[in-house]
């Protein structure tokens, strides 16, 4: 099974959010409280997910706010070096800064973010500053749920969603779920869900559709039955080495096989794997392949240092696919 997309438009996709930095532990294997040093890479859910796909050879272009400081400018430079599209990247005038994201490394299993996000460029996004005429040169829309966190990066989102399906861009949301940008959980879950029920596809962790639903313990089938009553077709939940699952509208479900490999870190493999899946799905592969380039995506990033820079090639997610063994479903 296949998602249509509208043929020709100049970008694949645009994606709204935050573009941040990422601190990552150089000596890992070690609580935070032990590394001496970081390295600086770009980082943030939605710019990660617009590198992956850039680098994939997708045209991509991406709406957010920058600091007016030395890391916005660097955001901004790798951005644009990457090849992705920078001229909605609006600049802060008011003194907010860059969002900082110190990564802890204790073990492959075991690692965690220290965010710092108090008073962040990129929630003070306006939505004055979000263009229909932008917005209606894509195929994609990529929402990051962490933008809805806070006004007016809130109704900047909302805008953009309402603009997208004016214009017949697939809205996809990736839930992308940080706590500690959201007032509580009730709170999310009214945003999350008001987007999901708008948007064309929806990804997320099983937890993070726990936190839309204001729930422990759901279930996938719970959550399609719910979205498939709205706007969704596709409704992708991850459950991280133990794969993922595809829902399709049509009662179609697909398995995504995470693939054996030598893991550094756990983080990265959701923009990874979101980026590669949709670079799959736009250049028409059907689902069950767009998992397998995912979780390859992913299989490859999590092995690596950083989120942005370590997203791979189309090639080495092929070679990947053709070369290594699936992990099986219950472990
Ligand atoms: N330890 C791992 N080894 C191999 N692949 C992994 C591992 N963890 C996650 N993945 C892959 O990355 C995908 C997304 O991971 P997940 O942890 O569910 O998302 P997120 O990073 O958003 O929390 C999974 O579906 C899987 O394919
Ligand atoms: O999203 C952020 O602000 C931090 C990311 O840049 C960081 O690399 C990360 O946590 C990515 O993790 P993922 O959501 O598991 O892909």
């Amino acid at each position: 099974m296949k998602i249509e997309f509208i043929s020709e438009r100049e970008f694949d996709i645009i994606a709204i959010g935050r573009a941040c930095i990422d601190l990552n532990a150089v000596e890992y294997n070690r609580p935070m409280e032990e590394t001496m040093t970081f390295k600086k890479y770009v980082g943030g859910s939605p710019a990660n997910i617009a590198i992956g796909a850039s680098k994939l050879g997708l045209k991509a272009g991406f709406i957010g706010k920058l600091a007016d400081d030395q890391h916005g400018r660097f955001i901004k430079q790798y951005m644009a070096g990457v090849g992705i599209d920078t001229s909605n990247m609006v600049v802060d005038q008011e003194g907010h800064k860059t969002g900082l994201a110190f990564t802890e490394i204790k073990s492959p299993e075991e690692c965690s973010i220290l965010m710092y996000r108090d008073e962040v460029a990129d929630l003070f996004l306006d939505p004055t500053e979000v263009s229909e005429d932008y917005i209606k040169r894509s195929r994609i829309l990529l929402v990051s749920g962490t933008a809805l966190a806070k006004s007016p990066s809130r109704e900047a989102v909302l805008k953009a969603v309402q603009l997208a399906k004016r214009n017949d861009v697939k809205v996809i949301f990736e839930l992308d779920y940080r706590g500690y940008t959201w007032a509580s959980k009730e709170e999310t879950s009214v945003y999350y869900t008001m987007v999901a029920q708008q948007s064309n596809v929806v990804i997320g962790t099983r937890d993070e559709f726990d936190v839309m639903e204001n729930r422990t313990d759901g279930s996938n089938e719970a959550t399609v039955s719910h979205l498939f009553k709205h706007s969704p077709d596709l409704v992708v939940i991850k459950h991280g080495v133990e794969g993922s699952y595809a829902y399709a509208k049509s009662g179609e479900v697909f398995i995504g096989h995470a693939y054996l490999t030598k893991v550094l870190k756990t983080f990265g493999a959701g923009d990874s794997y979101a980026s590669a899946f949709l670079y799959a799905l736009i250049s028409g592969k059907d689902i069950e392949n767009a998992l397998k380039y995912g979780s390859a995506s992913a299989a490859i990033v999590v092995s690596k240092h950083s989120s942005s820079e370590a997203m791979p090639t189309v090639e080495e997610i092929e070679q990947l696919i053709a070369e290594r063994t699936k992990v099986p479903l219950n472990q």
